[in-house]
């Protein structure tokens, strides 16, 4: 488990992280987003042990990152963000001096190098300085590191930063797999990566939790989310045939396609109750779909605090 109680981070007169409270149980993947500068790394840096906080408590485990490091520590594999240290190390010599710090010995120190050499599919670059890696394996071998010891709890920021689409696909694949029975908090700017991966999700920015829900919760809160769409050739022909229909609150029509969106009030819209009033009306629509909720909507109205979280 982790678990987060009123941290607070100060930097002069920065007060980065303003009271975040949390906890993460096993085989949860909580989803940290937030705009640049929210205090997703900052937050992340205090559970680690690499942080002191101004005020407030961080535990992994049950082992208070301050008062107990070491034990904190061994329970928790962290990625931090960007490229590892040692950049002059190879892969090889990277994870065989973290197996070393990591206490790994003997058959087990040998099974679990080969474990993360083969899941994170490091063979290639092995013996390659780590500087002289691609984006993508850099951010590799930081996985294979923070998943070498086996921990039961694991902090990743940014965890699929600078990977190519079939590798982001295959590290939210081992992270799923991971959080079976582990406890995972992650941070992303990728929206889908929430849906792909995350079974709850924070929203935080200037330091503060701004929402803690499911995707599907997220999901939820957007406009377009029971809404329908449609294009007419004429536009205001349809907007004034569907004006005043029960169940729509309002439209909004795309600058780019001119698709217009219906929006639902309370319960999702009826495509069949739409098609049948604009056939009424004598209005020529086609490409009338049904709409899903947009996270990157519902963040930014979170966010920009154009909406209540
Ligand atoms: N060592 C530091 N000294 C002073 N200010 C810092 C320091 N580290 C971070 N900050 C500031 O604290 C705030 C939060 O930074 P943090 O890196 O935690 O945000 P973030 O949410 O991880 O952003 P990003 O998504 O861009 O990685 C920012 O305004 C940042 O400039």
């Amino acid at each position: 488990m982790i678990e987060a109680h009123a941290l607070h981070k100060r930097y002069g007169r920065l007060l980065a992280v303003d009271g975040i409270s949390f906890k993460v149980e096993p085989g949860e993947v909580l989803g940290f987003l937030g705009p640049n500068g929210a205090g997703k790394s900052t937050t992340m840096k205090m559970i680690a042990g690499f942080l002191a906080p101004s005020s407030g408590t961080a535990k992994v485990c049950g082992h208070d990152v301050q008062a107990e490091p070491m034990a904190a520590r061994r329970a928790l594999g962290y990625l931090p963000e960007g490229a590892p240290g040692y950049g002059e190390m190879s892969p090889k010599g990277f994870l065989g001096f973290i197996a070393d710090v990591r206490g790994l010995a003997g058959e087990h120190r040998r099974a679990r190098l080969d474990a993360v050499i083969g899941r994170l599919s490091l063979q290639s670059v092995l013996h390659q300085p780590i500087d002289t890696l691609s984006k993508g394996f850099k951010r590799r071998v930081g996985l294979a590191a923070a998943i070498l010891h086996d921990p039961p709890a694991l902090v990743l920021d940014e965890p699929t930063d600078g990977l190519d689409p079939n590798q982001k696909h295959e590290v939210r694949g081992l992270i799923r797999e991971l959080a079976r029975d582990r406890t995972v908090l992650l941070s992303t700017h990728i929206l889908e990566e929430v849906e792909a991966v995350c079974s709850r999700a924070m929203i935080v920015a200037r330091g503060k939790v701004l929402a803690d829900a499911t995707p599907s919760e997220l999901l939820a809160r957007s406009r377009y989310q029971g809404a329908v769409s449609l294009l007419a050739a004429d536009s205001i022909a349809a907007r004034a045939a569907l004006d005043g229909m029960p169940g729509v609150s309002g439209f909004h029509q795309d600058g780019g396609d001119g698709r217009l969106y219906v929006f639902p009030q309370g319960k999702p819209v009826s495509a069949e109750a739409v098609a049948e009033r604009l056939r009424q009306r004598g209005v020529d629509y086609r490409g009338l779909q049904p709409e899903r909720g947009r996270l990157d909507e519902v963040f930014r109205r979170i966010t920009t605090g154009e909406a209540q979280a």
